[in-house]
C-alpha cells in the first residue's frame, strides 16, 4: 500500500478594503479592470480565511468544502484558478513520507480543499477576496510553484478581481496592465503593514434586509451604461492613484482621507449613473457619512476616512487610537445595540479601542453625550448589527502547525 499518502498545506490570507476602487472590467473572463486600484489589507487576526489543500492518489475527484459544507468547483472562476495553478506545478519530493510527485503527475492527481472564513461569507465583507487569494496561495505552496506573490496575484485575480490585492499585507496596488492575456494585471505592495501602523479601522456592519446587486453584475451594468465611469477611469483615477501612493508613502492622513472619501463617493455616484441605478448604501450608511463629515469639518484636520464597497457596511479608517476612541463614542451614541445585546459581542475584534473610549458596559453606552458638532441628537438603536475593530495587517502566511489544518491528514476529508 505505497500509494495511500496524503500531502497537505494550510495557509491563512487576509481580506482587503479598497481606498481607490476597482469597478468595471475590460475583459470579463480574465477579469481585467478598467482602472488601477489601491487597498489596505485588514489584520487577519480579526478577518481572515484559512484554507487547507490536500493531494493524494486516493482522491478520485477535486472537491471543496466551504465553512464545513461541500460546494461545487464547477464554476468558471474556480476552474480558471485550478487550471492556471496546475500549469505551474513543479516536482515535489518528501523523503520522510516517501512521497514523490513528478511535474506531469499533477495533471492526473485530484485535490481536496477545505476553507473557513472567520467572518460572515457573502455579507459584503470581501470573503471572495480572502477566499480566492488563500486558495491560490495554498495550492501554489502544495504544488511547489516557483511564482512570487505578484505572479500568484494574477491567478487569484481570475477568481475575483479584488482577490489579487490580498496576496500582500499593508497597502497594495493592483495595476490594470496593458496586455491582452492579463499577465501584467497584478498586485504589488506599495508599503508594508508596519509603515503606517497607527491607523485604526472600524467596520460598521450595517443591518440590511435587501440582497444587493453582486459586484460582478453591478459593474457589468455600469460598464454598459455609465458615461461617468469612462470619465472616472480615464481622467480621475489615474491622478488619484499617483496622489494616493504619495499620501501613503508620506503618511499624509489629510490627503489619504480626502482621496479615500472622494473615491468611495464617486464609486457610488457611478453606481447611481448606471441603468437601472444601483443603490448600495442605505440611510444608515448616509448617517455615518454625515457623522464623519461633520466631525472632520469641526477639527483642524480630518480625523477619519470612510469608504463603502458594494453594500451598506461602512469601513472607517481613523488617523490614530485617540481618533478611533472618539469615533467609537460617536458611533455608539448614534447606533447603540439592542437592549438584549452584550457590548462585548457588539464590538468584535480589537476591544482595546472600546476600553480607550471608556466603555465597559451598557450603562456607559447609555450615558454617552451627542457629538457637539452635530445638530442630530437622535439615537438609531439596532441600525448597526455590530462593529469590528481592526488595523492594517500582514499578507498570506503558511500555518505549519498541523492542528490548524481543516482536513484530516490520514483521510484528506474535513475534520
Ligand atoms: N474561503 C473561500 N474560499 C474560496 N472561495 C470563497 C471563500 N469564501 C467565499 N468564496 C467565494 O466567494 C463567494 C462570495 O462572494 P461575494 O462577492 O458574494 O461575497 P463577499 O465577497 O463576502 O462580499 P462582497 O464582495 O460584497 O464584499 C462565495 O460564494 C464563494 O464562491
Ligand atoms: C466595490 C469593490 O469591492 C468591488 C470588488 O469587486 P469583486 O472583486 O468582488 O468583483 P469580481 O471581480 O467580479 O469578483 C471595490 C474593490 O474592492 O476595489
Amino acid at each position: 500500500m505505497a500509494d495511500t499518502w496524503v500531502r497537505m498545506v494550510t495557509a491563512q490570507t487576509p481580506t482587503n478594503i479598497a481606498v481607490i476602487k476597482y469597478w468595471g472590467k475590460r475583459d470579463e473572463t480574465l477579469i481585467l479592470p478598467v482602472n488601477d486600484s489601491i487597498s489596505v489589507t485588514l489584520d487577519p487576526n480579526d478577518l481572515c480565511t484559512t484554507t487547507t489543500v490536500a493531494v493524494s492518489p486516493t482522491f478520485d475527484q477535486d472537491r471543496m468544502w466551504l465553512n464545513g459544507k461541500e460546494i461545487s468547483l464547477s464554476g468558471g472562476r474556480f476552474q480558471s484558478c485550478l487550471k492556471e495553478i496546475r500549469a505551474r506545478a513543479c516536482e515535489v519530493e518528501d523523503e520522510e513520507k516517501a512521497i514523490k510527485i513528478a511535474k506531469k503527475d499533477w495533471e492526473k492527481l485530484h485535490l481536496h480543499i477545505a476553507s473557513y472564513n472567520n467572518f460572515p461569507t457573502a455579507a459584503g465583507l470581501a470573503s471572495s477576496a480572502a477566499g480566492f487569494a488563500c486558495l491560490v496561495f495554498s495550492l501554489a505552496k502544495l504544488m511547489n510553484a516557483k511564482e512570487d506573490n505578484s505572479e500568484l496575484s494574477a491567478i487569484a485575480r481570475q477568481g475575483s478581481g479584488s482577490a489579487c490585492r490580498s496576496l500582500f499585507g499593508g497597502f497594495v496596488k493592483w495595476t490594470m496592465g496593458k496586455v491582452d492575456n492579463g499577465s501584467d494585471s497584478l498586485a504589488i505592495q506599495v508599503a508594508d503593514e508596519k509603515h503606517w501602523d497607527d491607523l485604526v479601522i472600524i467596520i460598521a456592519v450595517v443591518s440590511s434586509r435587501m440582497k444587493e446587486t453582486s459586484s460582478t453584475t453591478g459593474m457589468r451594468d455600469t460598464v454598459e451604461t455609465s458615461l461617468l465611469l469612462q470619465h472616472r477611469a480615464k481622467e480621475v483615477v489615474p491622478k488619484r492613484i499617483v496622489e494616493m501612493e504619495e499620501a501613503i508613502k508620506n503618511r499624509d492622513f489629510a490627503s489619504f482621507a480626502r482621496l479615500t472619501c472622494s473615491d468611495s463617493n464617486q464609486f457610488h455616484a457611478v453606481c447611481l449613473d448606471t441603468q437601472p441605478p444601483i443603490f448600495y448604501m442605505n440611510d444608515t450608511s448616509h448617517k455615518i457619512i454625515n457623522c464623519v463629515e461633520k466631525w472632520n469639518r469641526s477639527e483642524e484636520t480630518p480625523q477619519v476616512a470612510y469608504t463603502f464597497d458594494a453594500g451598506p457596511n461602512a469601513v472607517l479608517i481613523a488617523h490614530n487610537r485617540k481618533a478611533a476612541a472618539q469615533l467609537m463614542q460617536k458611533l455608539l451614541y448614534y447606533f447603540p445595540p439592542n437592549s438584549d445585546t452584550d457590548i462585548n459581542s457588539y464590538v468584535a475584534g480589537d476591544k482595546t479601542i472600546l476600553k480607550d473610549a471608556g466603555i465597559e458596559e451598557m450603562k456607559d453606552v447609555e450615558s454617552l453625550q451627542p457629538p457637539p458638532e452635530s445638530k442630530d441628537t437622535s439615537r438609531y438603536k439596532g441600525d448597526v448589527s455590530y462593529f469590528i475593530c481592526t488595523r492594517p495587517g500582514r499578507g498570506p502566511v503558511l500555518l505549519v502547525d498541523e492542528s490548524k489544518a481543516l482536513l484530516d491528514p490520514k483521510t484528506g476529508l474535513p475534520k
